[in-house]
């Protein structure tokens, strides 16, 4: 496998990241673009590309075109239903879309070993957001107590982040359960203290002008610590994406975050 390119089809290319992965796929050597999957028909989108078919049809498109990887830059909604099509044509799906629940995951890591194929579900490639997690789960081991503030551009369709539910998660392995704040504490305001996740705060703030940001904020007596990472050009997001579609192909299990194979 090593000594032939990776077949590649993408959904979103249209988007703000399929565009950064298109410039990706065309810049690396042993990738090949073989086809798009998109929202929209070609007539009323005005993408074409002469040497790409662009598809609608998930089922259809995974059918007529042979591919070794289905990268998805698409929205929750679709991913989803995209990422379940591809498995049941054989092909290997790399997910950067956001907004899976748990459950969701767990039920697509028994597909994914039901068809003997790896799956990679990433909720962010960026390598500093990885550190940023895995240094977040580290002092967890030290600190209770925790709120995660993450800022996104305001045309993000999910709320909290996928990067926010993946360091809370990471960060409830080591830290035992605890409501944080004071017992009696009410708020007057639906939402102020946040969405919980094992009684961990989570703030999303959407806003023009932002790209995608993160701050883990700890406290302890006398101290805090806060761990920070910004992605402000989506090109952060790329070495990760070329990690995730070359590791797809040499692994048989769901993948669930880049931190799983970035040591
Ligand atoms: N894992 C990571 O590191 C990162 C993940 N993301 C995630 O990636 C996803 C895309 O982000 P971004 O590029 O900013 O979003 P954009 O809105 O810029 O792009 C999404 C694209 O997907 C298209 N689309 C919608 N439905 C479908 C479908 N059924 N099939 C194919 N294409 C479809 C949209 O077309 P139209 O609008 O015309 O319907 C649009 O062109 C989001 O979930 C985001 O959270 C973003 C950055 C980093
Ligand atoms: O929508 C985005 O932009 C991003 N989405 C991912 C997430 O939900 O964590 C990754 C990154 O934060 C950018």
């Amino acid at each position: 496998m090593a000594n032939r390119d990776i077949r590649i089809i993408l959904a979103g290319p249209r988007g703000k990241m399929g565009t950064a992965a298109r410039d990706l796929i065309a810049h690396t050597a042993h990738f090949q673009l073989v086809a798009y999957l998109d929202s929209k028909t070609t007539d009323e989108t005005g993408f074409t590309d002469e040497e790409r078919p662009v598809y609608t049809d998930a089922a259809r498109c995974f059918s007529e075109v042979e591919t070794d990887v289905f990268l998805d830059l698409t929205t929750p909604e679709a991913a989803k239903i995209n990422l379940e099509t591809a498995l049941d044509h054989h092909v290997r799906p790399v997910i950067g879309t956001t907004g899976f629940t748990d459950e969701e995951i767990a039920r697509l890591r028994d597909k994914t070993e039901e068809k003997g194929l790896g799956t990679m579900i990433v909720p962010n490639f960026a390598i500093g957001a990885v550190l940023m997690m895995k240094f977040s789960q580290m002092a967890a081991r030290y600190f209770d107590d925790v709120e995660i503030i993450e800022r996104h551009h305001d045309n993000k369709l999910d709320a909290p982040s996928g990067t926010a539910l993946k360091t809370a998660d990471l960060i409830s392995e080591e830290r035992v359960a605890k409501n944080q704040g004071h017992p009696n504490e009410a708020e007057t305001l639906d939402g102020a203290r946040g969405g919980q996740v094992d009684g961990m705060p989570i703030h999303s703030v959407r806003l023009p002008g932002l790209v995608a940001h993160q701050e883990v904020i700890f406290g302890g007596s006398g101290q805090t610590l806060t761990i920070r990472h910004d992605s402000i050009d989506r090109g952060s997001f790329m070495p990760g994406v070329k990690l995730a579609v070359e590791t797809v192909m040499s692994v048989k299990t769901l993948v669930y975050g880049l931190e799983q194979i970035v040591e």
